[in-house]
């Protein structure tokens, strides 16, 4: 299996955002549609060993992390258009609306979960899947010798991480890079989805 776990700090955590202008009224909701986009689309099928979260940081209600699975997601649900992932996001956000507990998830369509997780939750969560920081200035992802089972990469938004995020991470996980440029983050997940097929990471 592989994860993207990618944390928005400014993605809204409800749907008052306008469809007719994601970008400037989602807080960025626009580049977590494009990084599902390059999680799970492949021309005419789907990734479905793959698991992506989504931590929303941005407001009115912080945190959001929606999680989407892949094995269960069911066709035509995920679609490769940025506006129909906006609309599925924002209906996932009003079903979680009145979510109290902070970390119970609660499933509103088949594989497709919100909660009040923290960024520092989910890494938790998941750090027996082998997690990976991609940060410009890692080591390089050639010389990573990958798992064959379970592999799993942590990505900023447009404002990358916070110092108190990088401390987090600092020692917990090992930090590569893609190239020596800072790239989009749906670019670095479309590149790392590649390379694994590439050299026969499942
Ligand atoms: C647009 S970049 C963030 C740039 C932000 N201004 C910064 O200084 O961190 C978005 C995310 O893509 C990933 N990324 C960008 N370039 C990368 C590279 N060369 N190697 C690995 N990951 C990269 C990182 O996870 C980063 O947080």
């Amino acid at each position: 299996m592989r994860i993207f776990i990618i944390k928005s700090s400014t993605a809204h955590t409800a749907f008052d955002y306008s469809i007719k202008d994601i970008p400037g009224t989602s807080g960025r909701l626009d580049l977590i549609c494009r990084s599902l986009n390059a999680a799970f689309q492949l021309s005419h099928s789907f990734r479905k060993n793959v698991r992506v979260y989504t931590v929303l940081y941005g407001p009115p209600d912080p945190p959001k992390t929606i999680r989407f699975e892949g094995a269960k997601i069911k066709p035509k649900t995920l679609n490769p258009d940025e506006v129909s992932t906006a609309k599925l996001i924002g209906k996932i956000l009003n079903a979680g609306k009145d979510i109290k507990e902070p970390t119970k998830e609660r499933e509103v369509l088949p594989g497709i979960y919100i909660s009040r997780m923290t960024f520092e939750d989910v890494v938790r969560k998941n750090i027996k899947y082998n997690l990976y920081l991609l940060e410009e200035n890692g080591v390089d992802i050639e010389k990573v010798k990958f798992p064959q089972d379970n592999v799993g990469f942590i990505l900023g938004d447009q404002n990358g991480f916070t110092e108190e995020e990088l401390n987090f991470l600092e020692g917990l996980v090992p930090k590569i890079t893609i190239g020596p440029k800072p790239y989009l983050t749906s670019h670095v997940i479309a590149f790392v989805n590649i390379y694994l097929d590439r050299i026969g990471i499942p």
